[in-house]
């Protein structure tokens, strides 16, 4: 494909913003020389000034169109795939919307609330013929390419556990509230959907997506989880997976209210720990956004003896913006090649993570109200 990759804009809001801008980014500032990209159009559910104000405000080519509801920007011939940017809540309505008008879709994380929703979306685009995938964009990222790559060469042995966790260390009352999206349970507030997806992520990253076809099996989850009171949105979500194939155990937590990271100097130690037989990867800086790692060689405990065959390794990776673009140059590729699903992030491990997160709120008597959960779609006065 030589022509660029035109994309709709699907809402207005924080992450539409930084994904578009990044978007926009010349391609080989990240030494990248085959894709392109364009935005052509953009919706805001509240206003199409709204979306022309956005367009502006990202640098959006001047023609690109600004509609006042979603359902004019699905209509538009210019725009071959929309990007979701909505509320966990919204993505199974937003994205059946565009997969209906047979655009090809980049749907923001948590992919949807429940995996049935999930599973409805995947046979839509199937039935369409249509790329879909999950915004999940560290899959995309060199740096997670990397440590993939050694860990299933065996760098550090067999993978026996792995630790991540993204806490953020707020106030909620004060900064949430009530009716943020973060704690609002009709937008399918709380930490898990918002943040444990990234832990989840990491643990999936290493003891399922590299791992052989015939050991990619759905893992046995334990969880706990705490409810901010006010509205009974998950505020610390603490999940272990054991991977019955190896019976490795991941272990992915977040939380509101303390931080992987208090001072943020890192002192507190890696976001993330993966632990093989003959060593550890540490990987540092948020579980959304590492830059920099160290692989520690294991020894001997008795005889103190190297068991690694490598040196220890501290290395740092420099993002060229903000790194939301790795993701679109993956849909880039993907349509390219005709390619539905990515490799990457595909449509069944979407699903198994899904899976599991039904299965922890399950655990946890976590509920969302009943039009948020709904796979009847459309959904009127949505
Ligand atoms: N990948 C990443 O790094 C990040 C991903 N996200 C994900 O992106 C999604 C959106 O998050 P974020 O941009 O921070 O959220 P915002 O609240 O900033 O924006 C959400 C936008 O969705 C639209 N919208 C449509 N219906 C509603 C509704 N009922 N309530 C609120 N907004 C609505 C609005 O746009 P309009 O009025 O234009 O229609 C709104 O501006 C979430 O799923 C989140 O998980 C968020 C942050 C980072
Ligand atoms: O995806 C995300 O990553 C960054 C967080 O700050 C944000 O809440 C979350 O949605």
């Amino acid at each position: 494909m030589s022509s660029p990759l035109r994309w709709g804009i699907l809402a207005t809001g924080g992450i539409a913003v930084t994904f578009t801008k990044d978007l926009l980014k010349d391609p080989s500032t990240r030494g990248a020389s085959d894709v392109k990209h364009t935005v052509t159009a953009a919706a805001s559910s509240s206003s199409a000034s709204r979306a022309n104000e956005f367009l502006k405000e990202v640098g959006a080519p001047s023609e690109a169109k600004g509609y006042g509801s979603y359902a004019e920007l699905v209509k538009d011939p210019n725009v071959d795939i929309v990007y979701v940017a909505t509320p966990h809540s919204h993505h199974f309505q937003n994205a059946m919307l565009c997969l209906e008008a047979k655009k090809h879709v980049l749907c923001e994380k948590a992919f949807t609330t429940n995996a049935a929703q999930a599973k409805l979306l995947v046979d839509t685009a199937k039935k369409n013929n249509l790329f879909l995938m999950e915004a999940v964009w560290i899959r995309f990222f060199p740096i997670c390419q990397e440590l993939r790559k050694m860990a299933s060469d065996g760098k550090i042995g067999d993978i026996r556990r792995v630790f991540a966790d993204l806490s953020l260390g707020v106030d909620v009352e004060s900064k949430f509230g009530t009716k943020h999206r973060m704690t609002n349970m009709d937008l399918a507030g709380g930490a898990m959907l918002d943040l444990g997806i990234y832990p989840i992520t990491w643990v999936f990253q290493f003891l399922y997506h590299i791992q052989s076809p015939q050991h990619q099996k759905p893992p046995k989850v334990a969880s706990s989880i705490t409810k901010y009171a006010p509205t009974g949105a998950d505020e610390m979500t603490s999940m272990i997976f054991t991977f019955p194939a190896t019976n490795a155990q991941g272990i992915a937590t977040t939380n509101f209210r303390v931080s992987y990271d208090p001072d943020d100097k890192n002192t507190a130690g890696p976001a993330i720990r993966i632990q093989g037989t003959k060593g550890e990867i540490q990987v540092y800086g948020p579980a959304y956004r590492p830059t920099h790692y160290r692989i520690i060689p294991a020894v001997d405990k008795d005889t103190g003896k190297d068991k690694a065959g490598f040196e220890f390794q501290d290395v740092t990776r420099d993002i060229p913006g903000h790194g939301m673009f790795w993701e679109a140059d993956e849909c880039f590729r993907c349509l390219k090649d005709k390619k539905l699903e990515s490799d990457g992030m595909s449509w069944s491990e979407s699903i198994v993570i899904m899976d599991a997160m039904d299965e922890v709120r399950k655990q946890n008597s976590l509920v969302y109200p009943e039009k948020i959960e709904s796979t009847k779609y459309p959904l009127e006065d949505f």
